[in-house]
């Protein structure tokens, strides 16, 4: 039995993104408990909740109001369940299944009414406030404060009045929010500016700070005429109606790969910068950091990848995008948080050049060799079968090992995401199934030092990795072997 614990993979659930409203309150804490007690009964181990800045912080800088909160999270508690808990520095509003609108905090969008440059930009100057543009992590822009101090001092107060539910292990991880949607990406196809599926997006660079910051590395680089792209097409263009993504385009040029070299290092820079601060606030406690990566499947087989390079993922055929993430990553002891687990490549259409299952395997293989955990969520909602057994076989890619721990296994899944839908008739029954082939066929684990790697305190980062180490990790690997059906089916 205790072998068998070592197959054991938790199973967590979103929350519903207003579960905490945009004023601050906890508004319908029986509602959530009838549905939380749900998710125990069907044996979950534990739920994850984002903790909006725009509401936590919105009275003005570091008036934080963690009440509302607090009593979720005691909710949370009494029905038994842990936590995932997700600082999210971005805006709900825009993205996919977005059904509320949690802005920035209005004394942040208000610097952005006199410095509009504080927000990503694309190249015909639309501005984007879901997230604060990565080239002013480091300006004091913020009342005097740079983003990043601002991100460091809401995540300490977080610890401050948490610290409860934190000693107690009752919270297990913490998402740290590095981008729109609360991954590490640019916000490169965004819904509220007319994005739709599968258009190649739109690079998010052309704001002054990033701007600057290009021509001046160009020029250090000997390249002073080079300037940010200006033939990269639009939000819904295919990647061959562009000069830069069309066959034989910009992106292949000695100037295209200095500038995706330059979008994509600036992002695992914030994203490593943000972390450091992540690891120093939560040092000593027993949770684990985690860093979400978007699953972004269509174009994949495309040559140029457009979709995922747009977003800051420079990912072709003879250059990782995703192990680089995963070894900077390493120095935190984070996880990366992977979505689109669900997807199957016979479920897109053609046109799409879509692979979600060779996306998936790559960016999981590579962050395995770069030995770290892997966790994942599902990137639509879906009731069916297929999806959690797609969900199964990427959580242990090998099977179960009835002699010990799997050959391969993921960290921990997300479903996304708690609704009423989800928890009646039919649905509700297959999804029970899927949380028990999840745990493996076995009872729920209470004890998760039984099943996961040792929780030990966090410790603080370790020393930097200069850029030239992370970029080692950029050249590609076969990806590991994955059996081709989960043995843990569900059947419905
Ligand atoms: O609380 C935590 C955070 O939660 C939210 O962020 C999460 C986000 O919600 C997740 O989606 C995920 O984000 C990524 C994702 O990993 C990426 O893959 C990507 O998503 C794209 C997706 O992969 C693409 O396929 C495409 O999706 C379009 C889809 O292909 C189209 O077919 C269509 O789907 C419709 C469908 O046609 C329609 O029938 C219906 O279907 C559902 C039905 O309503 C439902 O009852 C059930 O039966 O299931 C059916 C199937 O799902 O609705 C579908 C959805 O509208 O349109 C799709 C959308 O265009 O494009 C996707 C990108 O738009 O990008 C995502 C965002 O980066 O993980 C996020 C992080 O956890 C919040 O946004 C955050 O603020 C929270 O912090």
């Amino acid at each position: 039995m205790a072998n068998m614990l070592q197959n054991y993979v938790p199973v967590y659930a979103m929350l519903p993104l207003g579960v905490v409203t945009p004023d601050n309150n906890f508004q319908n804490p029986d509602d959530i408990k009838r549905q939380l007690y749900k998710l125990k009964e069907a044996e979950v181990d534990g739920v994850m909740v984002d903790v909006w800045w725009g509401i936590i912080e919105s009275k003005g800088p570091k008036q934080y109001s963690w009440n509302a909160y607090k009593s979720l999270f005691q909710v949370i508690k009494d029905c038994g369940l842990r936590i995932q808990a997700i600082m999210s520095f971005h805006q709900c509003g825009g993205n996919v299944g977005d059904a509320v609108n949690i802005p920035l905090p209005q004394w942040v969008l208000q610097v952005g009414d006199t410095n509009p440059d504080i927000f990503y930009t694309n190249r015909r100057g639309t501005r984007n406030k879901e997230y604060l543009t990565l080239g002013v992590d480091n300006e004091p822009i913020i009342g005097g404060r740079t983003p990043i101090q601002v991100y460091s001092d809401f995540m300490n107060s977080f610890k401050d009045n948490m610290a409860d539910f934190l000693d107690c292990g009752q919270i297990v991880d913490m998402e740290v929010g590095l981008g729109p949607a609360g991954e590490l990406r640019y916000p490169s196809y965004p819904q509220n500016q007319g994005w739709s599926f599968p258009g190649i997006g739109e690079f998010q660079c052309y704001d002054k700070y990033l701007k600057e910051d290009f021509i001046k590395t160009a020029t250090e680089a000997g390249h002073p005429d080079w300037d940010l792209p200006d033939d990269a097409g639009q939000y819904n263009d295919r990647p061959e109606a562009t000069g830069f993504f069309r066959n034989n385009g910009t992106y292949l040029t000695e100037r295209g790969k200095f500038f995706l070299t330059w979008y994509s290092n600036k992002l695992l820079i914030h994203g490593d910068q943000i972390l450091d601060e992540a690891n120093k606030a939560f040092c000593g406690c027993k949770v684990k950091i985690a860093a979400k990566v978007s699953g972004i499947h269509w174009w994949y087989n495309d040559a140029s990848h457009a979709a995922e390079v747009t977003a800051g993922y420079y990912n072709i055929q003879d250059r990782d995008g995703y192990r680089p993430i995963a070894r900077m990553l390493s120095r935190h002891y984070g996880v990366l948080d992977f979505t689109c687990l669900e997807m199957k490549d016979n479920e897109q259409p053609g046109y799409t050049e879509s692979a979600p299952q060779e996306l998936v395997k790559q960016v999981l293989s590579g962050s395995w060799r770069e030995t770290i955990e892997v966790a994942g969520e599902n990137a639509l909602p879906r009731y069916d079968p297929n999806a959690y057994n797609q969900m199964l076989l990427n959580a242990r890619p090998n099977g179960v090992n009835r002699n010990g721990p799997p050959n391969l296994k993921m960290y921990g899944l997300t479903y996304l995401r708690l609704c009423n839908q989800l928890l009646d008739g039919w649905n509700y029954g297959v999804f029970k199934q899927f949380v028990k082939k999840m745990h493996a066929d076995q009872e729920y684990c209470p004890n998760p030092e039984n099943y996961r790697r040792h929780i030990v305190p966090l410790e603080l980062s370790k020393p930097a990795i200069p850029l030239k180490d992370l970029l080692e990790a950029t050249k590609p690997m076969e990806p590991l072997p994955f059996d081709n059906e989960t043995d843990m089916k569900v059947t419905g």
